[in-house]
């Protein structure tokens, strides 16, 4: 197994850990909101993890605007948790009981909005991490929606499809009553596609007899929007474009890595070929596969194939061209490499992966996945110069065409292919320039920017709102 998560933590005093804690937070009084921070929650680190690099960056903006620190400690708490129990019966007949999540974080600039996990280790930090994250990735967008996120340690892989439903009926059976189209409107993410989706529609319009937009991420016939399974992967791609441009360079050509092969890996390798470039890997959690002059449309097809199922793994891939690597990271990957798109999860790209990337020559690094870089990588980069583009900014492709999909669904109608992907271009750039415009204002990077602009969108309106 490659190890995805946090890197392990040697045994340190407790002064120390506060000491680390508060490393780089000079603020004081952003400082005592960290401590409370950390105090409330000191066993979340993926949580942790999110807040400080939020508050790190958005540093500069307290000196300005001293009276929107009271906002960030407010924004740090999310306004609802909600932790229910999913029993369900398994093909055996025995029942079998998961855990669910809806962590509701801010509905500063509208109903709470994100994806749903379906992953065996889910917890509480985890959704609070991504929940946190996207409040300021939704504001990026520009479109109304509030930050939430929700999920299960339920595990898809190697259940059957009539376990799939059974589970989704019992999620859906308690979630119902904490959402609806105008307070909360979840969608997939990892585990979670057009399928689950389906079945949790179903569930929920059975519960209720409301037919309407409660989750995004529908299927065409029941009020989805089109290229919304495309649109993270394709928005990350869109981004890069926007970013090589403004560097006068473009995508053709570029030696690629993409990491994952499940939603956003495969469009956004799919955009890569479109725009010229070639991707060179892609992996899953048992290895990577490395195809020497770039994949074919044919063999990314069969990818796709292969992951239709929750149980495919990559190595069942047949190429003649092909080696498949297990139990290692894509990023160790043998030879010149212009620009990594890390697609799969949460810190699969560390230090050790951020040097080889470096030596390999690799210039650009744009985050699909949710915070798949650690610090510790994300330091490496910015210390060789290569451009870090980060989560908040480069995926909002996806939750920015779930927002689309929205207005289609309050107005009953359903926008052409053209009409979608030419708003989620216009997004894709706006984000980029508005992180562009932010970083040399504050004289930041990209990935402090995006926190920045994000923050002082909610913050605003949060503020306006006052004390709830
Ligand atoms: N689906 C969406 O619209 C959005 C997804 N994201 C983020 O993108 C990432 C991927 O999500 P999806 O593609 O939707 O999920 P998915 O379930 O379709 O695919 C996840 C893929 O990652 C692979 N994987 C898991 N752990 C790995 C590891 N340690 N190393 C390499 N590969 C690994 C799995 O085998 C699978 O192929 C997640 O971080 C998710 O939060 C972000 C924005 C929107
Ligand atoms: O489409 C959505 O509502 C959520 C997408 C998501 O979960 C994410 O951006 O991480």
């Amino acid at each position: 197994m490659v190890p995805a998560e946090l890197p392990p933590s040697s045994p340190r005093s407790p002064k120390r850990m506060q000491e680390d804690w508060l490393e780089g937070i000079e603020h004081p009084g952003l400082r005592r909101v960290l401590e409370t921070v950390k105090e409330r929650d000191p066993a979340q680190p993926e949580f942790l993890a999110a807040v400080k690099e939020v508050a790190a960056s958005i540093q500069p903006v307290f000196e300005r605007r001293p009276e929107l620190l009271p906002v960030f400690a407010q924004l740090c708490e999310p306004e609802r948790q909600i932790i229910f129990r999913v029993p369900w019966i398994d093909d055996a007949g025995q029942m079998q009981i998961n855990r669910g999540f809806r962590v509701q974080f801010s509905s500063a600039i509208g109903p709470y909005k994100g994806g749903l996990r379906f992953r065996q280790g889910v917890n509480l930090s985890i959704i609070k991490f991504l929940g946190f994250e996207q409040v300021f990735k939704n504001a990026l967008t520009t479109l109304p929606m509030g930050g939430g996120k929700g999920g299960s340690d339920f595990d898809p892989k190697g259940k059957s499809e009539a376990e799939l439903q059974r589970f989704c009926q019992s999620f859906m059976t308690e979630l119902y009553r904490h959402i609806g189209d105008e307070t909360d409107v979840p969608a997939g993410d990892i585990g979670v596609g057009t399928r689950e989706i389906g079945y949790l529609f179903g569930q929920y319009k059975r519960l209720t007899g409301v037919y309407g937009g409660v989750l995004t991420g529908k299927g065409l016939e029941w009020g989805g929007s089109r290229l919304r399974p495309e649109a993270t992967g394709y928005g990350a791609v869109f981004f890069a474009k926007e970013l090589l441009e403004d560097e006068g360079d473009t995508l053709v050509g570029k030696r690629c890595l993409v990491s994952g092969s499940g939603n956003v890996a495969q469009h956004c390798a799919q955009k890569l070929m479109d725009e010229g470039a070639l991707v060179l890997g892609m992996s899953d959690s048992r290895g990577y596969i490395f195809e020497r002059d770039g994949l074919t449309r044919e063999q990314l097809a069969q990818i796709s194939a292969i992951k239709e199922s929750h149980s495919g793994q990559l190595e069942q891939y047949r190429s003649p061209t092909a080696v498949f690597v297990q139990g290692r990271r894509v990023w160790e990957v043998d030879g010149p490499i212009d620009a990594a798109f890390p697609c799969a999860t949460q810190h699969e790209l560390d230090l050790e992966d951020a040097q080889q990337l470096v030596q390999h020559g690799c210039k650009f690094v744009f985050e699909g996945a949710n915070m798949p870089c650690t610090p510790r990588a994300v330091r490496c980069f910015e210390e060789h110069g290569v451009v870090f583009s980060p989560a908040k900014a480069v995926n909002a492709g996806g939750v920015a065409v779930s927002g689309l999909e929205m207005t289609q669904d309050r107005l009953g109608m359903q926008w052409s292919e053209e009409e979608v992907d030419a708003k989620l271009r216009a997004i894709m750039h706006s984000i980029y320039r508005t992180c562009k415009e932010t970083a040399e204002e504050y004289h930041t990077t990209l990935a402090a920017a995006a926190n920045i602009a994000g923050f002082l969108r909610v913050a605003e309106a949060q503020r306006a709102q006052g004390a709830v």
